[in-house]
C-alpha cells in the first residue's frame, strides 16, 4: 500500500467570483503520509481552506493536481460522492448544521444515503456515537439541540465518523468552545485516530493545539507553502514565524529561547517535563565527571 494518502502537486487556485480576481493558491507541493494527523496554518486568508477544500471535490484542481489514495479528484471520471465517504469534512461551527430531531437521525443521515440496510445503519451510528462519547442508548432518542456546544460539535463529528472515512478534515475544530469542550474534542478526536486510523488534516489557528496533537504542520502564506516539518522543528524558527504573522506556542518560544543561551535541548524536547528531565540528566552527568574531592585527605 502507498504510504501517501494525499498527494498535491503544483496546485494553483484562483478565485474569479470576487470583483477582484484573488490567487488564493500559489504552486502547492505537497505529500500527506497515511494515518497521520497533520495540521495547516497560516494567517487569516493564506489559503488554508482553499487547500482542503481540494481534497475532498469541493474545488478542482486548475492547475495541478490532487490524488486522494491514489485517485485523480481533478479527473473526468472521479466519483464524486465516493471522495466524500473517503474524505470526511467537518465544517467550522459544524453544530450549525445540525438539523434532525433527533441524534440519531442527525448522525444516520449521511450513511442513509449510502442504501445501507437498517441493522448495518443502526450499528454504524452506534459506533460512531460511542467513539464521541455520547452512548446511543443514552443520547439516541435526544435533541441535539438540549446538548452543550462542545456536546452539539461532536454530535456533528460523529455524523462523519458514520461514513467510515479514511481521511477525516476539520477546518477551526475547536473555535467557540471553551477550555473544557476543547479538551473533550479532542480527546476524542485522539481516539478517533486510534481506533480507526483515519489520516487527519487540522486546519487551526491554535498554534498550541496544533503543537499538541500534530505529526507535522504545514506553514502557508500568501498562498503558498512556505515551511513544512514535525512541530518541534517549525515551532523552532519563531523568527522566521513572526515575518508570516504566525507565533510560536509560548512552550516553544520559551524552550527556542533556552537554546539561543546556549543549553543544548535536543529537538525532541517538547515539553516542561522533557526540558527538566534532560537538565537533571545533563546536572547528574557533570556530576559525574567532576572530581571527587571530599574522599581526599
Ligand atoms: N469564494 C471566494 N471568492 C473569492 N475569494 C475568496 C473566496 N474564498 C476565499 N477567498 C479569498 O481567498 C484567500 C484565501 O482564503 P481562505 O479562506 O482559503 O484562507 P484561510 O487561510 O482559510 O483564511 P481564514 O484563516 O481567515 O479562514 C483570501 O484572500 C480570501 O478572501
Amino acid at each position: 500500500m502507498n504510504d501517501v494518502m494525499i498527494e498535491v502537486a503544483h496546485l494553483s487556485h484562483t478565485y474569479t467570483t470576487a470583483p477582484v480576481k484573488k490567487k488564493a493558491l500559489d504552486d502547492v507541493s505537497m505529500q500527506i503520509p497515511r494515518g497521520e494527523c497533520v495540521a495547516v496554518i497560516g494567517f487569516n486568508g493564506s489559503g488554508k481552506s482553499t487547500l482542503v477544500q481540494h481534497f475532498n471535490g469541493l474545488l478542482r484542481p486548475t492547475p495541478g493536481s490532487v490524488r486522494v489514495d491514489g485517485v485523480d479528484v481533478g479527473g473526468a471520471q472521479v466519483n464524486l460522492r465516493a471522495l466524500r465517504q473517503k474524505v470526511g469534512m467537518l465544517f467550522q461551527f459544524p453544530e450549525s448544521q445540525l438539523f434532525a430531531s433527533t441524534i440519531y437521525q442527525d448522525v444516520a443521515f449521511g450513511p442513509q444515503r449510502m442504501g445501507l440496510g437498517r441493522h448495518e445503519l443502526r450499528a454504524r451510528v452506534k459506533h460512531a456515537l460511542d467513539i464521541v462519547g455520547l452512548p446511543l442508548q443514552d443520547y439516541g432518542q435526544r435533541s441535539p439541540f438540549e446538548l452543550s456546544g462542545g456536546q452539539r460539535r461532536r454530535v456533528a463529528l460523529a455524523g462523519i465518523l458514520a461514513m467510515t472515512p479514511r481521511v477525516l478534515i476539520l477546518d477551526e475544530p475547536s473555535v467557540g468552545l471553551d477550555g473544557e469542550g476543547r479538551a473533550e474534542f479532542y480527546a476524542y478526536l485522539q481516539r478517533v485516530r486510534q481506533e480507526q486510523g483515519v489520516t487527519t488534516i487540522l486546519v487551526s489557528h491554535d498554534m498550541a493545539e496544533v503543537a499538541a496533537i500534530a505529526d507535522g504542520l504545514y506553514v502557508l502564506h500568501h498562498g503558498k507553502l512556505v515551511m513544512q516539518g514535525t512541530p518541534a522543528s517549525v515551532f523552532a524558527q519563531s523568527e522566521q514565524l513572526r515575518r508570516w504573522d504566525l507565533a510560536a506556542p509560548p512552550l516553544h518560544e520559551l524552550l527556542a529561547a533556552l537554546r539561543q543561551r546556549g543549553i543544548a535541548l535536543p529537538e525532541d524536547v517538547m515539553s516542561v517535563e522533557d526540558a527538566f528531565h534532560f537538565l537533571q540528566q545533563t546536572q547528574k552527568q557533570k556530576q559525574k565527571q567532576l572530581p571527587d574531592v571530599s574522599s581526599r585527605s
